[in-house]
């Protein structure tokens, strides 16, 4: 049995990057050997082991056939007779399609070290197309190597968008997809990850609502940049910039979807377009099965982002049913967040990178306003359920009254 590491580790290496996980391949092995040898199965049918000790991965040499539609349609060929080239003919780029012995020397078949030092990104073999998620792995490469000027072979892409258009990308599970965004959002070059979907048409088959945005004007004056789907992509460069979690991007992505359904007659102005999103930002985190904290945030941000840039003209009941929608008590750190989303929106427009956004602050301060209305005097007046509660309301409306009087004093 020869037993080689493999894939990102090897590619990293190269690199010079970090390396974080370990894969690795054997060679000349029968599934009982493994066992023998006190590697732990990964599941019933699956030709992948758990090391005893590190837990990493180490798989037995395969060819793969394409069976049936995404990713349940596969038959693995493992054997011993499988050879190291063989293994890596069936994976996805050239870059990822490197070995290493324990010794040092590299196994290179498929030309990965000469893409690499010419930041190509290219697929092995036509065996790409048998799993279409590796659209979004390239892409998600491209976002993560771009700022060492990778880019995706022009034939890569002429696959990629062959494939697009074939309808595979349908097959995929929320699952599979969701993690590809989640992972990509948080590569420091997010919007080449949207830039690749979009160029080889899986934007529109994945997330039509975000590439819908493409193409739709805004006004001038308030996003020099005009494209809306150019703005969406400096929003995330901006959460990127602002080291913001996934939430928050994911929010910012999704933040203008109701633009995309502006009639043309109305643009550029896009009148109600927080209210008109909301119905497609559920249907994107339904559709993708998008975990709750993501999925909420998107759906506040969608329908409040523009109180949030308005917020110092805001009325104190206004204000205080924003930070009541937002139960700033239970949940601060999702207010923060929100504000958080609002800022990058505001600074994600060309020339607005680095001016001030003191709706930030004000709303901090508005929300450390309410919080700080002590609710002990009006229990010892004796008040109690609705009376108390419409107490406690007009106590907070006072002082947020009192907070946006000073406010605008010192303006
Ligand atoms: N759909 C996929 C998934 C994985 N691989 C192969 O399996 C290796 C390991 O996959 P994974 O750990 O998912 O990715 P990495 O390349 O290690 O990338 P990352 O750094 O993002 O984990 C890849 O390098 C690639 O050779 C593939 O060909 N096709």
């Amino acid at each position: 049995m020869q037993i080689f590491k493999v894939g990102g580790a090897v590619r990293d290496q190269l690199l010079g990057r970090t390396v974080k996980d370990i894969d690795w391949v054997v060679v000349g092995a029968t599934p009982e050997q493994m066992r023998a040898q006190g590697f732990r199965p990964v599941g019933d049918d699956f030709p992948v082991f758990l090391h005893p000790e590190s837990a990493e991965e180490y798989a037995l040499a395969r060819t793969e056939r394409k069976s049936g539609h995404g990713y349940g349609g596969f038959t693995f060929h493992t054997s011993p007779s499988v050879t190291l080239e063989e293994d890596l003919l069936r994976r996805d780029l050239t870059v990822n399609a490197m070995a290493q012995a324990d010794d040092g020397t590299l196994y290179d078949p498929y030309g990965g070290q000469t893409d690499l030092a010419n930041r190509v990104l290219r697929h092995v073999s036509p065996a790409f197309a048998e799993d279409p998620l590796r659209i979004l792995r390239v892409a998600r490469f491209a976002a993560r190597y771009a700022y060492l000027g990778f880019r995706v072979a022009t034939e890569t892409m002429a696959l990629m968008r062959q494939l697009s258009a074939s309808g595979e990308l349908q097959y995929l599970t929320a699952e599979r997809i969701w993690q590809e965004f989640a992972r990509a959002l948080m590569e420091d070059n997010p919007e080449v990850f949207i830039t690749v979907l979009r160029d080889c048409g899986a934007l529109k088959a994945l997330l039509p609502e975000v590439d819908a945005l493409f193409g739709v004007p805004q006004p001038e004056e308030h996003h020099p940049e005009i494209d809306t789907g150019v703005h969406i992509m400096s929003v995330l460069q901006q959460c990127v910039r602002f080291a913001q979690p996934l939430n928050v991007r994911w929010a910012c992505l999704l933040h203008d979807l109701g633009k995309g359904t502006t009639d043309p007659a109305q643009w550029p102005r896009h009148i109600g377009h927080e209210t008109r999103g909301l119905a497609l930002i559920k249907k994107v985190n339904k559709r993708l099965k998008v975990p709750n904290d993501c999925a909420q945030l998107a759906f506040l941000v969608g329908e409040y982002h523009t109180h949030a840039h308005r917020a110092l003209e805001l009325r104190p009941a206004t204000l205080l049913k924003l930070l009541m929608t937002f139960d700033i008590m239970r949940r601060p750190q999702r207010f923060a967040d929100f504000i958080a989303a609002s800022e990058m929106d505001s600074r994600g427009r060309l020339g607005f990178e680095d001016r001030e956004y003191p709706q930030a602050e004000y709303l901090h301060q508005a929300a450390a306003v309410v919080r700080a209305v002590d609710v002990k005097p009006l229990l010892e007046q004796g008040l109690q359920g609705a009376e108390l509660g419409q107490a406690l309301t007009q106590a907070r409306q006072q002082a947020l009254h009192d907070y946006v009087e000073q406010a605008r004093q010192s303006n």
